[in-house]
C-alpha cells in the first residue's frame, strides 16, 4: 500500500541533509590557476574569460596574499610570454630571470607556506603555438622532452614545489623525475597532465596567453597529435598508469565536465590523488550564460564544483575558486 521505504526522509530540512551530505566543498581542494604577464601594476581582464585577469608580478604579490586570507593555499603559475622572446625550441622557458622563474620567486617571497606549482608546456614560448618542437609539419616527442626537462629545472632552482607538465609528450614524467633525482631536487613533486583531451573548450585560455597554433603551411593546425581523442576511456586509464610508473605524484585530467567519467575510472584505478582540470571554456560558459541572466551563476558553479568532485577529484584546478571560497565564507 505505501511505499516501503520514503526516501525523502532524509531530506526533510537542512539539516537533516547536510548531515547526509555525502561531497562537501572547501577551500583545501582548490589549486587556483594565475596568469602572469611582464610590466607593473597590470591587472588586465581575459576578453573571454570575465573576472579573470593577468596580473604582473607587483599585482601578483597582493593576489597571493589575497588568495591565501581565503584559505586558498596552492596556485598554478601560467605566463604570458612576448612575441619576440618566442621561437621554435622554448629557449626562453629555460631562462632563469624569465617571467616564471620570477614569479616564482615572488609568490614564495610574498606567500612563504602557499604552495607554488608552474605549468611546463612549451606552447607560451612557442612561435608555433605548440607544446613541442616543430619540424616538418611534425611535432618532435624527444627533442621536446629534453626542453620540458630543463624547463622542470629550473622551474626547481627557482622555488617550484611541483612542476606540472601539460604537453602530453611521450616518457616526459620519467625524464622530469629522473633530472629532479640527479640534481637533489627529491621533494619537487610533479602533477601530471595524465590525460588531456584535444579539447575546444581550451579557446579562452589561449586568449588569456595568446599560445593558439599558428595558421602557417607546415605547422600541425591542432594539438590531435600529442592531446587525447575525446572518444577514447581506455586510453585515458593507459596514460595515467603510464605517468605514475613514470614517478608521477598526482595525476590530472583536463577538461573537467564533459570527462567525469572519465575521471570516475581513473579514481577507481589509481591510488594517487588525482586531479581536475575545470577549463576556460567550462568558466566562460556559465559566465556567458549567468550575465544574459539565463543561468543562475553561484548555484551552477557550486553544483559543478561538486560534479567535479563526486566524480573524484581529489583536486581542483578551477577558474572559480576564488568565487567558491568567497561564497562558502
Ligand atoms: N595547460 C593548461 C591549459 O591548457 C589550460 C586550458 C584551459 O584552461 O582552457
Ligand atoms: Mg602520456
Amino acid at each position: 500500500m505505501y511505499p516501503l521505504k520514503r526516501n525523502r526522509r532524509l531530506r526533510t530540512n537542512e539539516a537533516i541533509r547536510s548531515l547526509v551530505r555525502e561531497t562537501i566543498i572547501s577551500p583545501n581542494d582548490f589549486l587556483v590557476p594565475l596568469f602572469v604577464v611582464e610590466g607593473k601594476g597590470v591587472k588586465e581582464e581575459i576578453a573571454s574569460m570575465p573576472n579573470y585577469f593577468r596580473y604582473s608580478l607587483d599585482l601578483l604579490e597582493k593576489e597571493v596574499k589575497e588568495l591565501w586570507s581565503l584559505g586558498l593555499k596552492s596556485v598554478l603559475l601560467f605566463v604570458k610570454v612576448p612575441d619576440n622572446l618566442k621561437d621554435n625550441k622554448g629557449t626562453e622557458a629555460i631562462n632563469p630571470n624569465g617571467l616564471m622563474q620570477r614569479a616564482i620567486k615572488t609568490v614564495r617571497n610574498a606567500c612563504p607556506d602557499m604552495l607554488v606549482m608552474t605549468d611546463v608546456a612549451m606552447d607560451p614560448y612557442s612561435s608555433y603555438g605548440h607544446d613541442g618542437i616543430v619540424q616538418n609539419g611534425l611535432i618532435l616527442n624527444d627533442a621536446s622532452v629534453d626542453v620540458l626537462t630543463e624547463m622542470s629545472l629550473s622551474h626547481a632552482r627557482a622555488g617550484a614545489h611541483f612542476v606540472a607538465p601539460s604537453d602530453m609528450m611521450d616518457g616526459r614524467i620519467l625524464s622530469i623525475r629522473e633530472a629532479f633525482e640527479d640534481e637533489g631536487f627529491y621533494d619537487t613533486g610533479i602533477v601530471s597532465y595524465s590525460a588531456k583531451y584535444a579539447s575546444a573548450f581550451y579557446g579562452p585560455f589561449r586568449d588569456a596567453l595568446d599560445s593558439a597554433p599558428v595558421d602557417m603551411a607546415n605547422v600541425p593546425k591542432d594539438k590531435q597529435s600529442y592531446q587525447m581523442d575525446p572518444a577514447n576511456r581506455f586510453e585515458a586509464i593507459r596514460e595515467t598508469e603510464m605517468d605514475i610508473d613514470e614517478g608521477a605524484d598526482i595525476v590530472m585530467i583536463k577538461p573537467g565536465l564533459c570527462y567525469l567519467d572519465i575521471v570516475r575510472e581513473i579514481k577507481n584505478a589509481v591510488d594517487v590523488p588525482v586531479a581536475v582540470y575545470q577549463v576556460s571554456g567550462e568558466y566562460a560558459m556559465l559566465k556567458a550564460a549567468a550575465e544574459r541572466g539565463w543561468l543562475n551563476h553561484d548555484a551552477v558553479m557550486m553544483e559543478q564544483i561538486t560534479a567535479i568532485k563526486r566524480a573524484g577529484a581529489d583536486v581542483i584546478a578551477s577558474y572559480f575558486a576564488k568565487d567558491v571560497v568567497k561564497l562558502l565564507n
